[in-house]
């Protein structure tokens, strides 16, 4: 997947940074999915479309030529003789400019809006799709809180950036322009001081805005680097009282607060700056045009014109239309620094779109519920994984788990069996040799299909805020309230939960149940989808009694009736009640 974002100092970021994908991530209770994220190359049409409240406002702006060269004729009349009729054409026209203007302004201004919200949107599907296509055994993904912190907060500052910036921009490149141009025939001394002052604006800016640039960076990721500090610390909130170490959390967050706060300073400060500068440089530019204006008019000036002088009523429109002049880079000014925020959230989205090791088959289709297959053999042809860091827990490990056999992987801790598991799951790839489930190969290509007719239950499983029910059924649609009832029955839940109901809520990370009653809430998750053909479980007795054990033990071998399981665990009793056991050996 490629998501398109401006380079940092780019002259002009096209509004099209997300236009025309089709990312619809499915967000449920298990979490983001990805949903097929092909791309198509935006159309001209998409970008004159995007741009179309930019365009408004631009036209806004330069209808204001028109109103000041009525008013300039207006007054100019008036200083000869003033006549109700000769007045009444400028003043009706000079109205009805000014309610086009408005109209138009609005328009844009909503336009805009409404386009830049849709453009975030895009963008937030498609790194939430990059995100997801991630592997889980990919320990350099990017910490939850910061994503959280990016795609919710962040990203926020994308649609000031396009909805303020990139139309105020627009209006600075074409406006001063078009008026110089309509100045010029008039007076080309007037045009030189107009021409002149408004270059040192932009260069000014230009200057501020590397510093606004940083800062802005720095600042964004400041609160990212907090935002998950706090959320890893909020979850391990109750280690953290254990150890005794809450004061020293809390003088981490303060300081981390602390930066956070001089981080906002410093942008305000340069935001502020910027604004300063580009005043001082607009007053004294409208007032040198005034100066030489005045003094024309008044005799003492006499060069700068095309052989006329300039008489009351050009003069006037020449001074009109200084403010003007200047007023939309004034305007750039104002939001400067959503240019500085909007680019560096931008850079920190496209952070999190970063390659690393992909999840197989992230962006295919959701496949589409299928009857349930017969269960699958599993075949191990001389696979090898290496994770970061070099470590290579095995190699060129083949194995064959026939259809509808029980196969228990047992080895001291860090032989591999987890990373088996996921081979198996199709969580990553495989660097060397190939899986092939049901004589389907495990590729990108089919990954998704495979993982429909499995249930995988991880060392640890996660569990939803929420009711039970939503914790079994995940979001799946074709699951209905019988289906989990009997779900949680199968997995002797109900007596676990007996006086709840199924829609009773479970806390953050599964708080209100047992150990033992989380693993089989996620055995009920398996077994409540009749597709599952293969169930991969790792570690599903770890750390529970050895009644509880025999519980989990009961509950996983029913389930595995007439379906494929492959166990990973160091429980002899667990590894004893299965067909076959795989030792796995430890590399040196
Ligand atoms: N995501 C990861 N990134 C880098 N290295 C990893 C990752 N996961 C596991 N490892 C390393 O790979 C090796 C095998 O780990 P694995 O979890 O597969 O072993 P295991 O046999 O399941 O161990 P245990 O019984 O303790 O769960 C270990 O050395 C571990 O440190």
């Amino acid at each position: 997947m490629s998501i398109q974002f401006p380079a940092p100092h780019s002259r002009f970021v096209d509004g099209s940074v997300a236009e025309g994908t089709s990312a619809r991530p499915r967000m449920d209770t298990a979490g983001a999915h990805a949903a097929p994220a092909r791309r198509r190359r935006p159309r001209p049409a998409q970008n004159l479309e995007s741009r179309g409240g930019a365009l408004l406002q631009l036209v806004a702006s330069l209808l204001f030529i028109g109103q000041a060269a009525l008013i300039a004729r207006a007054v100019g009349t008036m200083s000869s003789a003033i006549t109700v009729p000769a007045l009444l054409g400028p003043a009706a026209g000079i109205l009805a400019l000014g309610v086009v203007r408005a109209i138009l302004e609005a328009l844009g201004a909503r336009l805009c809006h409404r386009q830049a919200r849709a453009a975030l949107g895009r963008l937030r599907s498609e790194v939430a799709a990059a995100v997801a296509a991630r592997s889980p055994l990919d320990r350099n993904r990017p910490v939850a809180g910061a994503v959280a912190s990016a795609l919710a907060e962040q990203a926020e500052a994308v649609v000031p950036y396009l909805s303020r910036f990139k139309p105020a921009r627009l209006r600075a490149s074409v406006v001063p322009f078009v008026m110089l141009a309509v100045v010029l025939p008039l007076s080309w001394a007037a045009a030189l001081v107009m021409l002149v002052a408004l270059p040192l604006i932009p260069v000014f800016m230009a200057l501020i805005g590397w510093r606004a640039q940083a800062a802005s960076e720095a600042h964004l990721k400041e609160m990212g680097s907090m935002n998950g500090f706090l959320l890893d610390r909020l979850r391990g909130l109750a280690t953290i009282r254990a150890l005794g170490a809450v004061d020293t959390t809390a003088l981490r967050l303060r300081a981390s607060a602390e930066t956070l706060k001089d981080r906002t300073m410093a942008v305000l400060r340069i935001a502020f700056l910027s604004s300063a500068v580009l005043e001082l440089f607009s007053a004294l530019g409208v007032a040198m045009v005034a100066v030489y204006v005045g003094f024309h008019l008044l005799g003492t000036l006499e060069f700068g014109t095309w052989g006329v002088p300039l008489n009351l009523s050009d003069g006037l429109f020449i001074l009109i239309l200084a403010p003007a002049f200047f007023e939309p880079m004034r305007d750039l000014s104002a939001v400067w620094h959503d240019r500085a925020a909007g680019e560096a959230a931008f850079a920190a989205l496209k952070l999190l779109t970063a390659n690393g090791l992909p999840l197989p088959g992230a962006n295919m289709a959701h496949p589409v519920p299928a009857a349930a297959a017969p269960a699958p053999d599993v075949v191990f042809d001389t696979v090898s994984f290496t994770h970061a860091e070099g470590r290579a827990p095995f190699a060129a490990f083949s194995l064959t788990v026939p259809a509808g056999g029980r196969v228990a992987l047992l080895g001291p801790s860090g032989a591999g069996k987890s990373t088996l598991l996921a081979l198996a799951a199709g969580l990553a790839p495989v660097h060397t040799g190939s899986v092939r489930i049901g004589g389907l190969p495990l590729t990108a290509e089919t990954a998704a299909e495979l993982r429909s007719g499995m249930a995988w239950i991880g060392q640890r499983p996660h569990f939803f805020a929420g009711s039970l029910a939503a914790n079994v059924q995940m979001g799946r649609p074709d699951i209905g309230p019988e289906a989990v009832e009997e779900a949680l029955a199968f997995a002797t839940l109900d007596r676990a939960v007996r006086g709840r109901s199924a829609d009773d809520g479970l806390g953050e990370g599964g708080a209100g149940l047992s150990g033992g009653e989380l693993v089989r809430l996620a055995i009920a998750r398996a077994a409540v989808d009749p597709r599952v053909q293969l169930v991969l479980a790792d570690e599903p007795t770890a750390h529970l009694d050895a009644a509880t054990a025999a519980e989990v033990t009961e509950a996983l071998l029913t389930l595995a009736t007439g379906r494929t399981l492959i166990v990973a665990t160091h429980d002899p009793v667990l590894a004893a009640r299965l067909d076959t056991v795989v030792q796995l050996e430890p590399r040196p």
